[in-house]
């Protein structure tokens, strides 16, 4: 019988660096073939331009019908067929799924039969922004939390973004402790220790810096994950319960902007928007006046990063921003406090 393509699935909260992770994976590929298949939430393709640049995109797919775990039969399988019927076959299947997807129900796809005599599920590998989990992005005060739980409990502390986020972790063969460089020592041990009282035993957390991480220590794991689902579900799932993922408690939608004057500018008022609106993820490309090169536009949080990524060439100088938060965005009032 040929031997089955591995595939890794790379998972991880809006913004924690899966990206930035598979950039460099991809760079250090020596020569494997990895086939990259990306998902993303809401429209408009910014993980597949800036990882085009580093891999032919003949061998990058990139899902955009919706949340990777929720079209899984409609979107992925057949992509996987695609994939598989290529008559090179490739070495590694990379699956980067969107920071609000649950990865349970896509590794156990990789059980279907089909696929499941083809690709096995090598490893789950979750990203962390190691400065939100710091921050109490994902479960404010946990000891508070604790001690209201104890004390009542019919209450159900449990946030969109807690569950998700006990979804991630709990499905992960390896989990990335990024962004290290925002970390005190001591701030990184406690979120590792964290990390670890959450994951499913055996789950080595890694440290990174820009997710720089040896391929040899990504790839290869030889988890066969697809076959083992009943211990990667999270304490808020019933053992028989299935998969309950309500996208609905998440929103993102496309800004379009004039040309902006100038970068310092478009930051500030980014910026406040960010604060004002608890906005989780924004990112795009922006026209800045008198300049050839694109502005990437990148903000995980509060943190917002901006740099002249390549020119814009023959294509139009449309700047576009992907918002992305929780259901309720006030759009009219994060346009007007963007384009001041
Ligand atoms: N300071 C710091 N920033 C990082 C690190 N890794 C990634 N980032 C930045 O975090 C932001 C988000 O990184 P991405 O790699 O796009 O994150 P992602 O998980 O792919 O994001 P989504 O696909 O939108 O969920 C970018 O501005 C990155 O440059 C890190 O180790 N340290």
């Amino acid at each position: 019988m040929p031997q089955k393509i591995p595939a890794t699935v790379i998972t991880g909260f809006l913004g924690s660096g899966k990206t930035t992770m598979i950039r460099h994976l991809l760079d250090n590929a020596n020569g494997r073939r990895i086939a990259l298949v990306i998902n993303e939430f809401g429209e408009t393709g910014v993980d597949g331009d800036l990882l085009k640049g580093c891999c032919g995109p003949e061998d990058i797919i990139e899902l955009s019908n919706g949340c990777i775990c929720c079209t899984v039969a409609d979107d992925f399988l057949p992509t996987m067929e695609k994939l598989l019927a290529r008559p090179e076959p490739f070495d590694h299947i990379v699956i980067e799924t969107s920071g609000l997807a649950l990865p349970q129900p896509l590794v156990r796809a990789f059980a279907w039969p089909g696929i499941s005599t083809r690709v096995t599920v090598d490893g789950v590998v979750t990203v962390v922004d190691g400065k939100a989990v710091a921050e109490g992005r994902f479960a404010e005060n946990e000891d508070a939390i604790e001690a209201q739980r104890q004390s009542d409990e019919s209450l159900d502390h449990e946030t969109p973004l807690s569950e998700l986020f006990e979804d991630q972790i709990a499905c992960a063969d390896m989990i990335v402790l990024n962004k290290t460089d925002l970390l005190g020592d001591a701030e990184a041990d406690d979120v590792a220790s964290r990390l670890q009282a959450e994951a499913r035993p055996g789950a080595r957390i890694l440290r990174a810096h820009k997710g720089a991480l040896p391929l040899d220590i990504l790839l290869g794991i030889n988890a066969a994950a697809e076959s083992d689902m009943a211990t990667r579900a999270a304490p808020h799932h019933d053992s028989e319960e299935e998969d309950h993922h309500d996208h609905d408690e998440f929103e993102s939608f496309v800004l379009d902007l004039p040309e902006v004057a100038d970068v310092a500018t478009l930051t500030a008022r980014l910026a406040d928007a960010i604060r004002a609106h608890d906005i989780l993820r924004l990112k795009g490309f922006v026209a800045v006046a008198g300049k050839p090169l694109r502005l990437t536009v990148q903000a995980a949080g509060p943190r917002i990063e901006t740099y002249f990524d390549r020119p814009w060439g023959t294509e139009s100088r449309a700047s576009r921003l992907v918002v992305i938060g929780e259901a309720g965005l006030d759009r009219a009032a994060i346009e007007q406090a963007i384009r001041g």
